[in-house]
This record gives structure tokens, C-alpha cells and sequence, in this order.
């Protein structure tokens, strides 16, 4: 049967809804708490308003990017680290990083990846796809250092260090679901069955909790950055920024580029929409601004990347 044309987000969203089951579903689209976080990002974003120049010649226009040491990209927009993809496809990371290369777009790829970053880096020399790394940071710091340096061996050009998550938001529906990776799936990054597999739920706890309190620091601070920096020389992203205050201790700690997000609510309810996040404090000039993610160089310049959206490229008071 042919596939239907796909034109919009929703589009897909819907198509999706045949193709899932309501576990995968849930986990994917769900929120924290009673998702307002969720909810206000969407219609925050829907409300934005765009006053249009007239009489601006758009023959010829160019959207490219430095993401990062000069690298650039016509297409500014990024794939945000989104873990366990082979819930959704077979073929799970490796879509995606094809869909990096024919869209010479950036992936970051999830530490809670279900295809070893070993394997995607394979695949993006292969397709000519830029990967980045996403880190979660374990109790065991000597899982954490053998991440890093497996990215490094792996070819990512960036480490983006996810700071919003030192516990795992509280997902109602992966709770009520008892949410636990189907069985066939592993985390491959990793080789012990304690790291690998996620425990099954049960009333009241999904599987996800409980792997999460087991294994990830809640310590984690601005000492952890330092101690992630003594172990690389990738360029280093902080994920989760939402205030200028501690985007300025990032500066101040030498990070190379902040995301700002609210983990699209998943995380804390209640937090003000990411697209109303002002980086107060910052001296910095915007140049573009997106939808769901922003990643920032402190150049002169800010770029945002998001997830599966689309893009406008005004200056930030003529969006208002
Ligand atoms: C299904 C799903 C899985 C995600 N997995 C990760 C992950 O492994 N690591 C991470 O840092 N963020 C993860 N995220 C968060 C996204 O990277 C991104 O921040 C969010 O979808 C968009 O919200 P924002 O605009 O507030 O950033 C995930 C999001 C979704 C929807
Ligand atoms: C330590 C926090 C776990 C979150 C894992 C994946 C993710 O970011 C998401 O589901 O959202």
C-alpha cells in the first residue's frame, strides 16, 4: 500500500498512532505530573506571533549554521537526544542518523540509546552524518568515564551533558503502564544486566523509576561538569538550562554551548514554557529562534535547534 502524504507534524503524530503500542505511545508523547510544562510549550509556541517584512528579496537565502569549530550546517536545525528509538522502528538510532545525513542536519545521540554508540558511529561515517553525545551521569563514575571515552573512539564531535534530570521526572502514565522496555530491548551501551536492562514495574512504579533511582547520581553539580571536563576534550554542551543566572555559571565553569529546554515538560511540571525562556544576564545577540530546543554558542550569535519542528528566522522583536 502506498504511504499517505505526511505534511505535518500532527501528520505524523496521528500516522504514528496505528504503528505504536499504547506503551511506547505513552512514554513518547507524555509529560510530567499533569503536564502543564507539556501543554504550556505548545500553546506558548502557538502563540507567537510573526510580523512579516515585505519586499525582501528571498531568492536567495541562507539558514546555515556554525554548530560548533567552524563546522557548517545549511539546515539549523538539530535532532535532540531522544532515548530507546527501536520502540518506534527496527531499525530505531540508525533511521535517525540516515535521516541526519540526508538532512545534513546534527543527531545527538541518547546514552539510553537501543543501538550501541559504537554502531551509529558506523553508520554516520557511512552516511556522513555529525554526531554528538548526550551523557547521562551514573553512581558509578567508571560507567560514566567509559561512556565518554567510547563516544570519543565512536567519532562524536560534542559531549551534551543532560543537567534536568538528576531524578526522573514523574510520568503518570508510564506509571500507570508499569512502563518497562519491551523484552527484546536492552540500553547498548551497556554490558551488565544491571545497566542493560530495565527491571519490570510494578503498581505504582514503572520499571524506568526504579532503573533511574538505582543507577543515576543525583548529585550531580557543577562539580560534576568540572570533573566531566578533566575526562575530555570534546567541546562540552550543558542540556536543561532554564535561567540566565546558571547560564552564566556554565560560562563561567567553560562549557561551549548551552541547550536551553524544560525536557519538553517531561521532567518538573509547572516550568515556564521553553520558548518564554529570556537568557537574561547573557550578553549575547539573538539570531535565530525555534521552537523546542535552543542550543547557544557564545559567540556573537544564538541558535536553537528542536525536535521534529519547524523553523522561523527573525529577530527575536519582530517575533512579539
Ligand atoms: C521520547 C523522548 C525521549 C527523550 N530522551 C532523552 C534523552 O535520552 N536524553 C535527553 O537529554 N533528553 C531526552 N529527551 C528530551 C529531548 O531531548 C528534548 O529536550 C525534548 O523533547 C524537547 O523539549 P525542550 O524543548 O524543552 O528541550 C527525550 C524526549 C522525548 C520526547
Ligand atoms: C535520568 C533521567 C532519565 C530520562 C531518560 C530519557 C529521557 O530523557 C526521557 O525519557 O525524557
Amino acid at each position: 500500500m502506498t504511504p499517505p502524504a505526511l505534511l505535518t507534524l500532527d501528520d505524523y503524530r496521528k500516522f504514528s498512532e496505528k504503528n505504536l503500542v499504547k506503551l511506547a505511545r505513552d512514554y513518547y508523547e507524555s509529560g510530567a505530573e499533569q503536564e502543564e510544562s507539556l501543554r504550556r510549550n505548545i500553546s506558548a509556541f502557538n502563540n507567537l506571533l510573526i510580523r512579516p517584512r515585505c519586499l525582501r528579496s528571498v531568492e536567495n537565502i541562507d539558514t546555515s549554521i556554525d554548530w560548533l569549530n567552524g563546522k557548517k550546517s545549511v539546515f539549523p536545525v538539530g535532532i535532540a537526544p531522544t532515548a530507546f528509538q527501536k520502540m518506534a522502528t527496527l531499525d530505531g538510532e540508525l533511521s535517525t542518523v540516515r535521516g541526519a545525513a540526508a538532512s545534513n542536519s546534527i543527531m545527538i545521540c541518547s546514552s539510553w540509546s537501543t543501538t550501541s554508540v559504537e554502531d551509529i558511529g558506523k553508520e554516520a561515517k557511512i552516511v556522513g552524518a555529525t554526531i554528538w553525545f548526550q551523557l547521562y551521569v551514573y553512581k558509578d563514575r567508571a560507567i560514566t568515564e567509559s561512556l565518554i571515552h567510547r563516544a570519543e573512539a565512536a567519532g562524536v564531535e560534542a559531549l551534551v551533558l543532560t543537567v534536568d534530570t538528576p531524578v526522573l521526572g514523574r510520568r503518570l502514565k508510564d506509571t500507570y503502564n508499569k512502563f518497562s522496555l519491551p523484552k527484546h530491548l536492552k540500553f547498548a551501551n551497556f554490558e551488565s544486566n544491571t545497566q542493560a536492562e530495565m527491571p519490570k514495574g510494578h503498581v505504582g512504579e514503572s520499571g524506568f523509576m526504579q532503573y533511574v533511582s538505582s543507577q543515576i547520581d543525583p548529585s550531580l553539580d557543577w562539580n560534576t561538569l568540572k570533573w566531566i571536563r578533566t575526562k575530555t576534550n570534546l567541546p562540552v554542551i550543558v542540556k536543561g538550562v532554564m535561567r540566565g543566572d546558571d547560564a552564566l555559571l556554565a560560562l563561567e565553569a567553560g562549557v561551549d554551548g548551552i541547550i536551553v529546554s524544560n525536557h519538553g515538560g517531561r521532567q518538573m511540571d509547572c516550568t515556564v514554557a521553553t520558548v518564554f525562556i529570556t537568557c537574561d544576564k547573557m550578553q549575547i545577540s539573538y539570531d535565530l529562534f525555534f521552537r523546542l530546543n535552543l542550543y547557544q554558542k557564545f559567540s556573537e550569535q544564538l541558535t536553537i535547534e528542536f525536535l521534529f519542528g519547524w523553523m522561523v528566522a527573525y529577530e527575536m522583536d519582530e517575533i512579539f
